[in-house]
């Protein structure tokens, strides 16, 4: 039995300091006998003194306070000049993060009408100025809540990562219109057209971040349904349109119902349904 352990022991190469492969017990200062050589001695060489406090965790990019909660994908799939889709781009925790910072605003969640009076199929709220389908961007008196900065500074980090690979300007959110579609919901093709003339003019860039339920998403340069390109945005993708693609025509088809991550709902308690944040600069 004992004659097995010391071969066990001998598979495994020792952590001997300096003075212990000299044969001597640096923390005893005594000489080992030849079979003790074998076994770990604690020796104060084999602490390290560590110049920064100890961490459990590796230390993260304090630079970008979104690096621990978004992945970067090397070649992300280009739907058009000027449009780019980062695929899985928010982690769970990024996910729950966005979730918590539209829960926490007090600004209330309406479901507008388009001009003929219909009832949209989505509910909306506003960050920095409130929209409304029919009048644009309005000055009604009524102040949205401020544009978080947590949701400028993600911006800033996906549109430097989407130049990496397209050929659009930078942009700095003032805006983020927030929908939330149900099971059924749904948005009838359009371009986003209601920002200054001056941020069409240069294509400064659209980020489009979907949580939740799948969305079959249509886009192209027509109004012809049929002629559209057609793309699943899934829970954590994050879709860039600037330049040439600043007013391609695009819309929602229809929500995929079940296909939201399930620990999202368990975490961050949002019902079933997508949600959908556009960050735009006025
Ligand atoms: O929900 C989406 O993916 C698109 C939203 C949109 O196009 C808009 O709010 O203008
Ligand atoms: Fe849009």
């Amino acid at each position: 039995m004992m004659k097995n352990h010391s071969r066990l022991y001998r598979l495994i190469r020792p952590m001997v300091s300096s003075h212990f492969a000299g044969g001597r017990d640096a923390f005893h200062g005594g000489i080992l006998k030849q079979q003790c050589y074998l076994h770990i001695v604690p020796s104060r060489d084999n602490y390290v003194e560590d110049t920064e406090p100890f961490s459990l965790i590796t230390p993260h990019d304090t630079t970008n306070t979104w690096s621990r909660w978004t992945t970067i994908e090397r070649s992300p799939p280009k739907l058009a000049p000027g449009m780019l889709l980062f695929k899985n781009y928010l982690n769970l925790l990024g996910q729950v993060e966005i979730v918590d910072l539209c829960q926490k605003q007090d600004a209330r969640f309406c479901q507008p009408s388009n001009p003929s009076g219909a009832k949209l199929r989505l509910h909306m709220m506003c960050f920095g100025r409130n929209w409304d389908p029919v009048t644009g961007y309005t000055s009604d008196g009524s102040e949205p809540p401020p544009l978080p900065h947590q949701l400028i500074s993600l911006a800033e980090v996906i549109i430097k990562e989407a130049q990496l690979h397209l050929d659009i300007p930078s942009m700095c959110p003032d805006i983020c219109l927030v929908n939330f579609y149900r099971p059924d919901g749904r948005l009838g093709l359009h371009q986003d057209r209601d920002e200054s003339s001056c941020s069409l003019e240069r294509g400064l860039p659209v980020i489009s971040i979907s949580i939740g339920d799948t969305a079959e998403f249509l886009y192209g340069h027509t109004r012809d349904e049929n002629k559209l390109d057609r793309v699943l945005l899934e829970s954590g993708d994050v879709l860039v349109y600037g330049g040439n693609a600043r007013l391609i025509f695009h819309g929602v088809k229809r929500i995929i119902p079940y296909t939201s991550p399930s620990l999202l709902s368990r975490i961050s308690g949002l019902k079933s349904g997508r949600l959908n944040l556009s960050l735009r600069q006025f």
